[in-house]
């Protein structure tokens, strides 16, 4: 294959020479450094010089078993591989964005590992839910794959509504255990990863009591299967739950227990503990259980910009060597990249990809804030950083999946072969608007604080910093279609649907409706309010993060990231500008948009901001490099263009 793979595409190679600015600056800037760089490419070129981790056979040409089996075979070799270059010098941080960055799996599983649980939810529940000794005990066990695990909450009968889970853990004193026990079918457990044959441990998400109480959902460390044989131990069933959409090699099971008996001490006892007598002590803020739901939310961030970084960056590759049409007689047939229409689909997902990492990078910051924060009792920050978290979550995962979708299209009948990856690709991101809370109630979650807020201002009290802006609006301040301009264009948007939400609830509440339905009857306003301050979020946290990070580089990049932070902000803009134009009149703190639209200069004026857009065309050239500073690994790409990825990888 290397021999045959030496010769670019002129038109990609074409493209690449173009690139205005230093790549590999770029790529370090994107790592984190030039050493993180050096790192991720080390691990890749390790991972991918490996003969046995490439397909025999296409997966899709497998049957459901060998595709599975072909998995396995593969995360052992990959467990062995990365394990002999792990660096323990690396800080939390550092670990994890190389963690992020190097998604050599990505590469290695088109549908995803059968360990994805166990490295992701499980490692992370026991670290944040474990108590000091069970971290010990278990960690080691885990890092060390002594034993195989997943995360087990979702029930056939429960995903969303946590508190509705069937599952039960009932606490006997006499043999100092916990019973477990699915009272119906729908308490089975229903969706976690690597459940159906591959793991032998798990973390039971399980209604608990003792003394003949509820003590609330806990987590308990259950062991499922024996370790010699693989089987389930006694009481606990399982089983596979069938073919899906994607995940297919992720392994996803179900589990049922009757009278399965554990020891006390696999209740995770950090926050909440259960005493041999059988007295519950309980934690001090009942939702420090779903911690490790906030922690992968956080990290669903950073796997929306890989993913959508990869589909844009097969899209713009095929764009650049695909010829079409004659619009000019007697001219050679242009790059489909040429036409402006192709580069308005694909620029914007090369910008998304930049702002979900910049993103990512900063709610994961203010994750570890809070979470050290926690570690002293400081309960203070964590419900802004679960709004945060809901809303940032839903809306680039949807963002992503509409972008990736946009991305097949763009490779016209080639995207639609699975050889593409572009469908195995949205399989992945769309799996995400469902995963880990469901998008529209994490969107109400965040409505929840959003009103709260709301309400706060009205009462002239203090809100937290995400939220500043809603007490802001009152001033009026002129906004303009520059970027900063736009942002409080889009404050203003957000602070409107707030408001026109607390005005729909107020009303449905003087009418005699309950609150629950006063707040079922805004929902559809609601979810509009959460997804309005998401952008403000995203929008803004793009800007400042790039205005303050980017100092150190040099001005050629600077000036393509800046275009990036434009591209991202007028296109929004553009979605949005029935929004940014409707008139708001509701309440206190709301502002007259459309007033404050006509007062700015060129608002109204559309053009100005199509015009506006047509610095997607100059900075083509730039761009078509960005795309080419490290997303490179796909599997499955094009014959042509895997040979030109993979030979030029790495390409700086
Ligand atoms: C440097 C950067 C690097 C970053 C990246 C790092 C590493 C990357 C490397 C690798 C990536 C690793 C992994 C990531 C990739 C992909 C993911 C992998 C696997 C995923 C597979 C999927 C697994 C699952 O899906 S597990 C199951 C998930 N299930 C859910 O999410 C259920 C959703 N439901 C809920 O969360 C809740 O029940 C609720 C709907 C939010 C609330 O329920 P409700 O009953 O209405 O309310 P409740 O009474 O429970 O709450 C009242 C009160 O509490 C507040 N609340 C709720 N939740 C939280 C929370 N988590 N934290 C804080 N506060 C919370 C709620 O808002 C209410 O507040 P209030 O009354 O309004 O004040
Ligand atoms: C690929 C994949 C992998 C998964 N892996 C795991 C895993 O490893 N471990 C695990 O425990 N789980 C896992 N899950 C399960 C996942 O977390 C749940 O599917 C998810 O939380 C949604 O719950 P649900 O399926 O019950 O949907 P539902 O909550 O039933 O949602 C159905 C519809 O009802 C609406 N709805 C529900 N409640 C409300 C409300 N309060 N207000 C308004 N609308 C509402 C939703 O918006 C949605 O439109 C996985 C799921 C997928 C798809």
């Amino acid at each position: 294959m290397d021999a045959v793979n030496k010769v670019i595409n002129e038109d990609l190679q074409k493209e690449r020479d173009k690139c205005k600015f230093n790549v590999a600056e770029l790529t370090a800037f994107l790592d984190g450094g030039d050493k993180f760089t050096q790192k991720r490419r080390e691990k890749e070129n390790r991972v991918f010089s490996i003969q046995g981790l490439r397909d025999a056979v296409p997966d899709e040409y497998m049957s459901h078993k060998e595709r599975y089996e072909n998995a396995v075979r593969k995360a052992v070799i990959m467990h062995q591989t990365l394990g002999t270059l792990e660096d323990k010098t690396l800080t939390e941080y550092e670990t994890a964005r190389l963690a992020l960055r190097a998604t050599t799996s990505s590469a290695i599983f088109k549908e995803n590992s059968p360990l994805m649980l166990h490295y992701s939810m499980f490692a992370n529940v026991i670290e944040g839910q474990g108590d000091e000794k069970q971290r010990e005990y278990w960690l080691k066990k885990i890092n060390n794959m002594e034993i195989i695990g997943t995360y087990a909450q979702t029930e056939l009968g429960h995903g969303t509504f946590i508190r509705g889970l069937e599952t039960t853990a009932e606490y006997d004193p006499k043999t100092e255990e916990f019973v477990l026990n699915s009272p119906k079918l729908t308490a089975y457990k229903w969706w976690p990863g690597g459940l159906a044959h591959t793991a032998n441990h798990c973390v039971v998400m399980a209604h608990t009591y003792s003394q003949g109480k509820s003590c609330g959902i806990q987590p308990f460390m259950v062991q499922i299967r024996d370790l010699e044989t693989n089987m389930p131990m006694k009481g606990v069933k399982l089983g596979e739950i069938g073919a899906k959409l994607g995940f297919n090699t992720v392994n996803n099971g179900f589990l049922g227990f009757e009278n399965h008996r554990i020891p006390r001490d696999r209740m995770l006892m950090k926050n909440s503990q259960i005493l041999k007598d059988g007295t519950f002590i309980s934690s001090p803020n009942s939702k420090l259980t779903y911690g490790t739901m906030v922690y992968i939310r956080v990290s669903i961030l950073g796997t929306m910009a890989n993913t959508l970084g990869r589909a844009v960056t097969i899209a713009t590759r095929y764009a650049a060597v695909r010829r079409q049409s004659q619009p000019k007689p007697n001219e050679p047939e242009p790059q489909i990249l040429d036409y402006v229409t192709q580069q308005h689909k694909l620029f914007i997902g090369i910008a998304s990809s930049h702002a979900y990492y910049i993103s990512c990078f900063w709610l994961w910051t203010l994750y570890h804030r809070v979470t050290k924060e926690l570690a002293v009792g400081n309960m203070d920050n964590l419900a802004e950083l679960h709004a945060l978290a809901c809303c940032l979550k839903a809306t680039t995962s949807a963002d992503a999946a509409v972008l990736v979708e946009r991305c097949r299209l763009a490779c016209g009948g080639h995207g639609y072969m699975l050889s593409s990856n572009l469908p195995q690709i949205y399989a992945n991101v769309t799996a995400a608007n469902t995963y880990e809370g469901e998008n529209t109630v994490m969107l109400l979650q965040t409505a929840r604080a959003l009103v709260k807020a709301g309400m706060q201002v009205a009462q002239g009290q203090k809100v937290s910093p995400s939220m500043a802006y809603l007490a802001d609006q009152s001033k009026m301040a002129k906004w303009d279609s520059s970027v900063d301009g736009i942002v409080k264009g889009f404050q203003k948007v957000a602070a409107g649907k707030v408001a026109a939400c607390l005005a729909s609830l107020q009303r449905h509440t003087n009418n005699g409706q309950s609150a629950e339905d006063a707040w079922n009857l805004t929902s559809v306003q609601l979810v509009a309010a959460s997804e309005a301050h998401a952008r403000v979020i995203l929008l803004s946290v793009f800007k400042s993060e790039m205005d303050v990070q980017t100092l150190t580089l040099s001005g050629e990049t600077r000036t393509v990231l800046f275009q990036l932070v434009q591209l991202y902000t007028i296109y929004w803009a553009l979605e949005k500008v029935g929004d940014l134009l409707l008139p708001t009149t509701t309440t206190t703190y709301s502002v007259s948009i459309c007033d404050t639209a006509m007062r700015c200069d060129g608002w109204m004026d559309e053009t100005s901001l199509f015009e506006k857009s047509t610095i997607q065309t100059s900075a083509r050239t730039g761009i078509a490099g960005l795309v080419l500073s490290g997303l490179v690994y796909d599997s499955a790409v094009y014959p042509e263009l895997v040979h030109q990825s993979l030979t030029s990888w790495p390409l700086q």
